[in-house]
């Protein structure tokens, strides 16, 4: 396996503050990583870093080995790179079905790219939903469709940021069953979430931040036989 994604010596600042101090993580092909850690870390800021929203100041982004540190998101994006963001994001004004639409692509040219009728079977519920507006549906629908969106581009890698926020259990369960299968598919994944519970069995590495430095990485089972780590940087 080779890394998708590959992160060295990542250094991000909002104006004079620095916030991220050296962040290095790599994503192998068709893996699920976690970014982890308490609020205010740096996770959002590595994956705005990555999408190039909040631009590295230092440090290298690579994607498939081709450097993406200086890309415009737009160009990060079309490189095959999608995020469903905290907070969703999704066209109030626009049906669920022409959200979906917006930005299809064939980004990774699958011979098997994400269609309409896959995302229904994926998610039923957006099917009843297909001629609401994005403002009329709720919380989980909405997140429904900020994934159904990005699958939509056919990503190379698909990040998704505190994507169960909010959620009731019930819903929290059906993204999991969602990331569950994707990752079957052999989607790439980058995932930003609280739930350890649930992402130790999902996923395959994990980086932990404190404070814009990475104080832990390893995989699932090393992450379970060290509850220390989790209390000292995950517990609030
Ligand atoms: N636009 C901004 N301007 C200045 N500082 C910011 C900005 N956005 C975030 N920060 C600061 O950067 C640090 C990292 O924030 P970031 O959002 O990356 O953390 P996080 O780990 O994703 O936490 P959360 O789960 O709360 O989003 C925090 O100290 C935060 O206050």
């Amino acid at each position: 396996m080779s890394a998708l994604l590959e992160i060295e010596q990542l250094e991000t600042f909002y104006g004079p503050s620095q916030v991220l101090f050296g962040i290095s993580l790599q994503v192998e092909e068709g893996q699920v990583a976690t970014l982890l850690g308490r609020n205010g870390m740096g996770k959002t800021t590595t994956v705005r870093s990555i999408m190039g929203l909040t631009p590295a100041r230092r440090g290298r982004i690579r994607l498939a080995g081709r450097p993406i540190e200086a890309l415009a998101p737009e160009q990060i994006a079309a490189l095959g790179v999608a995020l469903v963001p905290e907070g969703r994001q999704i066209f109030p004004n626009l049906t669920v079905e022409e959200n979906l639409i917006a930005f299809a692509a064939n980004r990774n040219q699958s011979p098997e790219p994400w269609t309409l009728a896959r995302i229904w079977t994926l998610f039923p519920r957006l099917k009843e939903r297909r001629n609401n507006l994005g403002y009329q549906l709720s919380g989980g629908e909405q997140q429904m469709l900020a994934i159904g969106r990005a699958l939509m581009t056919n990503p190379r890698l698909l990040i998704l940021d505190e994507a169960t926020e909010g959620l009731a259990p019930l819903l929290r369960e059906e993204i999991w069953r969602v990331l569950r299968l994707l990752k079957e598919n052999g989607q790439t994944i980058l995932v930003i979430d609280k739930y350890l519970e649930r992402l130790l069995p999902l996923a395959d590495q994990h980086t932990i931040l404190e404070r814009g430095r990475v104080v832990w990485q390893g995989d699932s089972r090393a992450l379970a036989q060290r509850p220390e780590v989790w209390k000292q940087y995950l517990s609030v």
